[in-house]
């Protein structure tokens, strides 16, 4: 049996410290009770004397979490720091005291002004102040990770010697290289007498984007705790993320002799929650929860996928409550991507007719960032109405603007495969290119409805245009058209009624 890493979750108080992000009591209730579907063992809540809505929320979430999580509150080595995390969670059935003091040279000298020895003498200090409380207390050794080794085992020693029941080991600053982190701990594993009789957490900035590398090689050197955040949000460059830590665990867990009891399939959940609620948003390539964290959207890759998910998954999303991989189409899909989705439509095409839709895919996918079904659907429609063609557009050119007169050059081809190209000019664009357009076909009929709508989302989408004629008898024809520019649907739309009343012409004729 590998060891058992407990998940010290820290969103509702580093999380909260990111700027901006910061959390009313209800709001972090709710985030609580998420962090508790996820079964995190500590939670903490705040820092009872900053305010008294920290403090009321610390007690809140003391009473919710009942037999379920140990909630936290944080001090300085402040004596009336710790009486107010104290009193805070006096009703806390697995109440903890996190409290701590600055250990490297640059918090000495230049935060604490203090010597190393008022140091050693206030760590043991706060440790046993607060044990006057609860048995549980925490010590922090902040900026461990600039620290003097051996200093750091002083300090270390003292506060276990007075009664601290878990050492954290901060690399505050995100500073260390991710073996050195581990080196760190190692030594403190050799070196401090009775260390293995409390538990070891590791508390790890991302001012290096490397929080999360740091935590593990914790873990791999001794450390049972780590200390981490939903969506890694924290101070500055933000802290360990949980859904990233948890799962690095879940991946190589003999490797580090480590599990957690973590229920992953919240983490989608949760990400969301969180975001929602501090109005940070998650970064699209975030590992585990960023919207791109399962989507591929290049051909190669999604051939992969489609063949089997873990040519390019280490994770199945449904594990992390992310649902399904997704496959993107772009520009850079190739035709398996493209045949695949076309399948989920309900669409079989193989052979030569895939390859003509996978161009009109690609020269539609050269203009967009992604393709839709609703994209898909409408290509495979404009290629049905082109395939009965009498005219086909070959191109449209309008030129307009404010002092101008809207002129329109249109070219068709017809069935004997020649190109006629008319021009002509009218009270707009539209206008314009209609009349260009009958220069050319010569049918008599009434515009009589015109309407445009967007097929898919974006600047780039799809403008699906749909045209009523009515041709001298009564009758009406419909006629549509799709392209993300919109005097171009609209041709042909226009077009493609003319063809219908034209084929129904020729139909009557033959009878
Ligand atoms: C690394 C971390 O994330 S630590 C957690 C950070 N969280 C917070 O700061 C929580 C919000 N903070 C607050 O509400 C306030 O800063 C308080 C209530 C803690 C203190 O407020 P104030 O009394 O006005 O002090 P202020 O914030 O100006 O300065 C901090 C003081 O605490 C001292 N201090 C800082 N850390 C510690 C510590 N761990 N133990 C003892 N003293 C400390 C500083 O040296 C400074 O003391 P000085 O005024 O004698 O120089
Ligand atoms: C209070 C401590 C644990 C902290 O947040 C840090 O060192 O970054």
């Amino acid at each position: 049996m590998t060891r058992k890493i407990d998940i010290f979750d820290t969103t509702l108080r580093d999380g909260e410290q990111s700027p901006g992000a910061s959390m009313n009591t209800e709001e972090k209730l709710v985030v609580a009770r998420q962090l508790l579907r996820m079964k995190v063992d500590v939670i903490e809540a705040g820092f009872p004397i900053s305010s008294p809505g920290d403090f009321e929320s610390v007690r809140r979430i003391a009473e919710l979490a009942g037999d379920d999580a140990t909630v936290v509150g944080l001090t300085r080595a402040v004596e009336k720091d710790i009486d107010r995390a104290a009193e805070a969670l006096k009703y806390a059935k697995r109440p903890r005291i996190h409290t701590g003091l600055g250990v490297s040279p640059s918090h000495l000298h230049d935060k604490l002004r203090i010597t190393e020895d008022q140091c050693l003498e206030r760590a043991e200090h706060c440790v046993r102040y607060a044990k006057k409380y609860m048995n549980d207390v925490q010590f922090y050794a902040e900026d461990a990770g600039r620290s003097d080794y051996d200093f750091l085992v002083k300090v270390i020693q003292r506060v276990v010697d007075a009664g601290a029941t878990v050492v954290n080991i901060p690399d505050t600053t995100g500073y260390s290289l991710p073996a050195e982190f581990g080196r760190r701990i190692a030594y403190l594993m050799e070196n401090v007498r009775g260390i293995e009789n409390v538990t070891v957490s590791v508390h790890c900035h991302n001012d290096l984007g490397m929080a999360t590398a740091l935590a593990l090689e914790g873990v791999k050197n001794g450390a049972t705790q780590i200390e981490c955040t939903i969506n890694g949000l924290g101070e500055r460059a933000g802290n360990t993320a949980l859904e990233e830590v948890v799962m690095g665990i879940r991946m190589h867990g003999e490797e580090l002799n480590a599990h957690t009891d973590i229920n992953t399939r919240e983490f989608a959940k949760a990400s969301r929650l969180v975001s929602s609620i501090t109005g940070m948003s998650v970064q699209a390539n975030k590992a585990i929860v960023g919207a791109n964290a399962f989507a591929h959207s290049s051909g190669i890759h999604q051939d992969g996928v489609l063949k089997k998910r873990d040519t390019y998954e280490i994770i199945d999303p449904a594990d992390v409550g992310a649902g399904q991989s997704q496959i993107v189409l772009t520009a850079r899909s190739g035709h398996a991507a493209l045949k695949h989705r076309l399948e989920e439509l309900g669409y079989e095409f193989e052979g030569d007719a895939l390859d003509k839709v996978y161009e009109d895919f690609l020269n539609l996918a050269d203009k967009k960032k992604e393709v839709y079904d609703e994209d898909l659907e409408s290509l495979i429609h404009e290629r049905d109405r082109q395939v009965s063609a009498i005219f086909q557009l070959e191109g449209v050119q309008i030129s307009c603007g404010t002092d101008m007169i809207p002129t329109a050059t249109v070219t068709l081809r017809n069935q004997a495969d020649q190109v006629v190209t008319a021009c002509d000019f009218g009270t707009g664009p539209i206008d314009a290119m209609y009349k260009a357009v009958n220069k050319i076909v010569q049918v008599e009929n009434d515009l009589t409805e015109f309407s445009v709508q967007s097929v898919t989302r974006g600047i780039d989408a799809l403008g699906e245009v749909t045209i009523r004629v009515t041709a001298p008898d009564g009758e009406v024809y419909t006629g549509r058209g799709a392209d993300n520019d919109i005097v171009v649907s609209s041709a042909r739309a226009y077009v493609n009624a003319l063809n219908r009343l034209l084929n129904d012409k020729r139909e009557h004729q033959q009878k």
